[in-house]
């Protein structure tokens, strides 16, 4: 929308330019209605009032304000995590650009025949560990596309009052409209959307959830290609995917399935700690390689990665507060004992055996 405020006169000549009528009290209330208004949402009106004929221009008026309030209240920002800022994850971001990239930010490349011929996606669904980044990829999606960003963690969405859970399911498909274009992201899906039927599940609450879910999903699909501008795209993210409803896992839905693993290419590891270092002041006598490859344990995470930077960080700040290197904390810089003092004691989040049962699990179900 543009942002561009015009003077009475200005609102005058741009309205009769816009409006289909010559009623002049409707020119003049109309002036002085929009005072305040961009010219974009001036437009929008004028659109809304030449489309729609069997409503009033007041009626027509006051639903447009109230619109603008709602989005006023409920605006969401572009995420500001880059492509650059995820360290490794290397096949998984070329798959997330092919699949999903291109097709938000070139769709007239793309017809709906790709579609169905699986080019392109109406979900994805990232699964794995916890602290793989999974967050972050949702997150660089949105950046990458210039997508606004709707996150929600799937227990927020549940009330204990009767419809309450399905309300919120409608009310923050709405909010997704309103900021649409827009990435909405379900962190913990499987937790909002359990395999329906199963016995624990009192009043049925959790099935008529997926099913509003599964509802306002398709609903979704129509909206997107009807109009490309307004797309909502849907990303869900697990780390128990045979948990979930599998009817959200069918085409037009999460259709995509990509597996986040905590990697042991010492490679990738490597450039998951350079991602998470690169904006830090780092001793240069620090040979940052050798100490992945050689000092960190192999189960690592990427958010175990960032605990441990984390810590190295601490530790150089408290070295330079007790010595009498320098007063001011902007001196800093890390170096390598900061960095070996911050694997003392540490563990990672998954242990050896609880990764080598996730990696079993995970083989499973994506063998299946
Ligand atoms: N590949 C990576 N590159 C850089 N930082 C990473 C990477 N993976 C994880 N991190 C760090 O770990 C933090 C947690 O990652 P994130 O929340 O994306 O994990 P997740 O897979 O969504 O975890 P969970 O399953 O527990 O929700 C990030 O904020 C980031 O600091």
């Amino acid at each position: 929308m543009q942002k561009m405020s015009l003077d009475d006169e200005q609102r005058r000549l741009f309205l009769i330019d816009q409006l289909n009528s010559s009623d002049s009290d409707l020119l003049e209330n109309l002036i002085k209605k929009t005072s305040g208004l961009y010219l974009g949402e001036i437009k929008t009106l004028c659109d809304s009032i030449n489309l729609n004929s069997q409503l009033s221009p007041d009626e027509i008026f006051n639903k447009f304000q109230s619109n603008r309030k709602f989005q006023q209240e409920n605006r969401l920002k572009i995420e500001s995590i880059k492509w650059s800022d995820i360290g490794g994850l290397t096949d998984i971001k070329e798959i997330i650009t092919d699949t999903i990239i291109l097709p938000l930010k070139y769709p007239r490349l793309f017809t709906s025949t790709d579609k169905q011929i699986g080019l392109t996606r109406s979900g994805i669904l990232l699964y794995g560990p916890p602290g793989t980044g999974k967050t972050l990829l949702a997150k660089a999606i949105s950046n990458e596309c210039g997508l606004n960003f709707l996150s929600v963690k799937g227990p927020e969405l549940l009330d204990m009052y009767v419809g309450q859970s399905e309300q919120n399911v409608r009310n923050l498909f709405e909010k997704a409209r309103v900021n649409s274009p827009c990435i909405l992201f379900f962190d913990e899906l499987d937790s909002l959307a359990p395999v329906r039927g199963r016995a624990g599940d009192s009043g049925g609450v959790m099935d008529r959830v997926v099913s509003q879910l599964l509802t306002e999903i398709d609903g979704l699909d129509k909206l997107n290609t009807s109009d490309k501008i307004s797309q909502v795209f849907i990303i869900g993210a697990t780390n128990r995917p045979d948990l979930i409803d599998q009817s959200l896992l069918r085409p037009g839905r999460f259709d995509k399935l990509v597996y986040v693993p905590i990697t042991k290419s010492q490679d990738e590891r490597f450039k998951i700690f350079q991602a998470l270092v690169r904006k830090l002041p780092i001793d240069s006598k620090f040979d940052q390689e050798k100490y992945v490859l050689e000092k960190c344990p192999c189960n690592l995470s990427g958010a175990d990665f960032y605990a441990i930077t984390n810590k190295a960080r601490q530790n150089a700040i408290k070295r330079i507060i007790l010595s009498s290197e320098c007063n001011e904390i902007n001196d800093e810089i890390i170096n390598e004992e900061d960095f070996m003092k911050a694997l003392d004691n540490f563990s990672a989040n998954l242990s050896d055996q609880e990764l080598l049962e996730y990696e079993n699990y995970f083989t499973k179900f994506s063998n299946k």
